[in-house]
């Protein structure tokens, strides 16, 4: 289904209601640049980490797009596991899974909250970016305690530039994109204000640092356009 949701007057902050479930996966195709390359980048660095026995995460799970993807190209016996905590965006990846014939396991939980086994790939791709900055770090910790040494952490995330200059023109580049995907300068300022302080992006930098302080030995960009990232953090 086509992503009309702020096509009309909108009064609330942004959710993973019934709404924007519905509609999600056009909404992250046109409004993620290069969503299905940063993806593929997560497919192939999942897989390089997952073996018989291994229990893979992915925090903020949605539609379960990415735990479907890697169940088709799997080629051992690993776990792999959706959480999030939007029971709209469950039922729309429980029916995927269904139509698809996909092993994917799938919770409602709390991501904060959750009671983590021992991993080898975690993934979050923009979720991050939803979780209170005053949690995230504590999260991100949680995060690197529940994967195993040598193993990832993938994330991805929109960022900010602390160059005014430049972050202004990131925007500007970015709100060029979404035209391009077919959204209106009303739909494009409606979402901006449903977002504010809900999705709250740090800096490259910031999210890197935020990796090392948590206990990742290592953390680096694999992809980048204008102000959309994707992170590896090695334990
Ligand atoms: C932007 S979407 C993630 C997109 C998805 N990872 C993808 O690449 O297609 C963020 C998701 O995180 C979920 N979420 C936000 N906060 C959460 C929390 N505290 N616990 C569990 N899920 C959460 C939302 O319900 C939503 O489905
Ligand atoms: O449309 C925007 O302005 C976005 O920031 C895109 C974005 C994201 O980055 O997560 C915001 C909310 C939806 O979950 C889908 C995509």
């Amino acid at each position: 289904m086509n992503d009309k949701v702020f096509t009309k007057p909108i009064k609330k902050q942004f959710e993973f209601d019934e709404e924007v479930a519905a509609v999600f996966d056009d909404m992250l195709n046109r409004s993620v640049p290069y969503y299905r390359e940063s993806q593929k980048i997560t497919e192939f660095f999942s897989l390089k980490h997952l073996e018989d026995g291994s229990i893979m995460y992915d925090l903020g799970s949605s539609t379960a797009s990415l735990l479907i993807n890697i169940s088709k190209q799997l080629k051992c016996k690993a776990t792999l596991v959706g959480l999030d905590n939007s029971e709209a965006m469950l039922e729309q990846a429980r029916k995927k899974c269904l139509a698809l014939g996909a092993n994917v396991e799938l919770e409602n939980a709390d991501i904060l909250e959750y009671d983590y086994k021992k991993a080898d790939v975690i993934v979050s791709n923009y979720t991050l970016q939803f979780i209170r900055p005053l949690v995230r770090e504590e999260l991100v910790k949680k995060i690197a305690d529940s994967l195993k040494k040598e193993k990832v952490f993938i994330f991805s995330e929109k960022v900010i530039s602390h160059h005014s200059k430049l972050n202004k023109d990131l925007i500007e580049c970015y709100y060029d994109f979404k035209k391009e995907q077919g959204y209106s300068e009303y739909e494009i300022m409606q979402k901006r204000e449903a977002l504010e302080n809900v999705l709250v992006p740090y800096s490259e930098e910031e999210n890197i640092k935020m990796a090392k302080n948590c206990g990742f030995s290592h953390c680096e960009v694999v992809f980048r356009w204008a102000n959309f990232a994707t992170f590896i953090a090695i334990k």
